[in-house]
């Protein structure tokens, strides 16, 4: 399984090199096969040789130029990062990127051979409308996307389940993950509000393929414990 940490807008460049330091140390004590990855926030993207893979939250369509700003492919060239987020919800709704200029940044790093990592997700509004408003929704987020492009992982994360605490019930997590499979056989991550006291329930639901978090990865022991849990479910 997948499992990634999305530290947002958050830690030192020093306190994240400790971070990386105590999951790389834990994935070499433990016989951990889980493919782990850590997303700092920008001034602490850093050159990584080990199991853990480094990712950009984000970066520009470009390897360089007048993006006053913004980082493009070359400061990742610099760290050998060739992995990254694209389309998380809080660069959709509150950093406002289009679905054009996601579509855009997308295919600049496809182009890369980047391993990306696409999240699409759904506002409480539209959930509450209903099953097939809700999947047309979510499905909508794919325009322009090659969800066949081999190096994809798509992350679904409910925008009313980040950062607030509340999950949704097992049962929608497997409906909505069995009905986004259909369309996409990428590895499929589930994210919003993973933690501790859940994730080895959410890592253990039909058709999740591991899990992205925010919040509750921030203290490097209860990431590597939500490491052990999917490694535990995959030794069974
Ligand atoms: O946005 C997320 C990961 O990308 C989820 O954040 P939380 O785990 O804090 O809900």
């Amino acid at each position: 399984m997948i499992i990634a940490a999305n530290l947002k807008t958050n830690l030192t460049r020093a306190k994240t090199a400790q971070y990386i330091n105590e999951v790389e140390n834990f994935l070499n004590k433990n016989a951990i096969s889980q493919e782990v990855l850590v997303f700092p926030a920008p001034s602490s993207l850093t050159l990584h040789v080990g199991k853990v893979t480094i990712g950009a939250q984000n970066a520009y369509a470009a390897q360089n130029g007048a993006f006053t700003g913004e980082i493009g492919n070359e400061q990742l060239e610099e760290f050998n990062i060739k992995t990254i987020l694209i389309g998380h919800s809080e660069r959709r709704h509150v950093i406002g990127e289009t679905q054009e200029e996601i579509v855009k940044k997308f295919n600049f790093y496809k182009e890369l051979g980047f391993k990306i990592v696409y999240c699409i997700g759904e506002s409480l509004q539209i959930r509450e409308a209903g099953d097939k408003v809700m999947m047309e929704y979510l499905y909508s987020q794919f325009d322009g996307i090659d969800i066949e492009y081999e190096n994809l992982i798509v992350a679904y994360e409910p925008i009313w389940a980040i950062g607030t605490g509340v999950v949704p019930t097992s049962e929608d997590i497997v409906s909505v993950h069995l009905k986004l499979k259909e369309k996409c056989k990428a590895p499929l991550l589930y994210g919003g509000s993973v933690k501790v006291s859940n994730a080895n329930v959410l890592l253990g639901l039909d058709g999740v393929d591991g899990v992205l978090i925010g919040g509750a990865a921030l203290i490097a022991d209860d990431f590597c414990a939500m490491v052990e849990f999917a490694q535990q479910i995959e030794n069974k």
